[in-house]
């Protein structure tokens, strides 16, 4: 389970997230309504997983773009 912390700045950090950093991307699996679907493989354990890309249109909802979360593939 992800949790929200802040760092020694006050800055908002997910806890139990991965970076996107530990992703090798290997192709576009598709589009949605709300974003892109990539397939991506994880560098800590090499599992393959599906990531969404949620575009986001306002920046003043309070989240950064881009937006990714896994699943499975
Ligand atoms: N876990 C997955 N494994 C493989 N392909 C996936 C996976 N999730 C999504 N896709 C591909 O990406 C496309 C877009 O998925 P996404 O979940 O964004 O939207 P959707 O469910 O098709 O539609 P909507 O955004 O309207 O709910 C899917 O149609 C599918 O082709």
């Amino acid at each position: 389970m992800s949790s929200l912390e802040r760092d020694n700045h006050g800055n908002a950090r997910f806890c139990g997230c991965s970076s996107i950093r530990d992703f090798e991307f290997l192709g576009k699996l598709g589009e949605g309504t709300f974003g892109e679907v990539y397939k991506a493989r994880s560098k800590k354990d090499t599992s393959v997983v599906a990531l969404k890309r949620i575009l986001m249109h306002n920046e003043k909802d309070g989240v950064r773009v881009p937006l990714y979360y896994s699943s499975t593939s």
